[in-house]
């Protein structure tokens, strides 16, 4: 694909194939989540999520989303427990959302749309280093969470109070003492299914943990998340919204759930 990926009619998911063919491979990602049809796991254990505030480092628009990043050089901030074993450490997370509240998430459940999808990613410190644990298909973990509309969501609007220093493409400035805990619905019960990044290079190392119960966001928090920009500055404005891959064949993986 000569152009880069986005979301467009010309370079978006259907598009993506073109310059990353894994695109159509055997565990791809996003998908839609059928309840009834996904198998109750005993054996699957509590999600057990560790976060230090005093990780959060900035927030940085990259022209697809933005996201919060974390220092990830210890185990200050860790995902243990629930599908995986051993210790993934928070690398970043992003949000996924739509051009109206009516559609913008990429994981479904029966079909339903959400107005937007939160992604914690971590990696697995069995590998040296996020680069190098993104290529094995053990390599990633990241909590999906739903987000739909209601009451305003106090927590989001301390990452939302920093979209103004963020609008454009490139666009980054300093976030410290953010708890994602505070982005975490009160039940912790998922889905999990072995799939992959949702954007290029769409590589087949996540291992999916869905949470089933949404958090609340404000439609006006909603059209604040539309403010920001895919363009830089000085390029015609074109507003982030529809960042979303739409789900993907299920080709014959089963879905977990942790609860019955
Ligand atoms: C290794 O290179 C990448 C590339 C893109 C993303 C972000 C994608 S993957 C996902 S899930 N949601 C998204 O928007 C990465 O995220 C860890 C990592
Ligand atoms: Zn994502």
């Amino acid at each position: 694909m000569s152009h880069s990926w986005g979301y467009g009619a010309n370079n978006g998911p259907d598009k993506w194939a073109d310059g990353f063919p894994v695109a159509n491979g055997p565990r791809q990602s996003p998908i839609d989540i059928v309840p009834g049809a996904a198998s109750y796991d005993a054996g699957l254990k509590p999600l057990r999520l560790k976060y230090d505030p005093s990780t959060s480092l900035d927030i940085l628009n990259n022209g697809h989303s933005f996201q919060v990043t974390f220092a990830d050089d210890s185990d200050s901030s860790t995902l243990t427990e629930g599908p995986i074993t051993g210790i993934y450490r928070l690398k970043q997370f992003h949000f996924h959302w739509g051009a109206s509240d009516d559609k913008g998430s990429e994981h479904t459940v029966a079909g339903k749309m959400y107005p937007a999808e939160l992604h914690l990613v971590h990696w697995n410190t069995k590998y040296a280093s996020f680069g190098e644990a993104a290529s094995k298909p053990d390599g990633l973990a990241v909590v999906g969470v739903f987000l739909q509309i209601g009451n305003k969501n106090e927590s989001l609007q301390k990452v939302l109070d920093k979209f103004g220093t963020i609008k454009a493409k490139g666009k980054q400035t300093t976030f410290a003492g953010f708890d994602p805990t505070a982005l975490l619905p009160g039940s912790l019960n998922y889905w999990t299914y072995e799939g992959s990044l949702t954007t290029p290079p769409l590589l087949e190392s996540v291992t999916w943990i869905v949470c089933k119960e949404p958090i609340s966001v404000s439609s006006e928090q909603m059209a604040k998340f539309r403010s920001l920009l895919f363009s830089a500055e000085g390029e015609p404005e074109c507003c982030m919204v529809n960042n979303y891959r739409p789900p993907q064949p299920l080709k014959g993986r089963s879905v977990r759930a942790s609860f019955q």
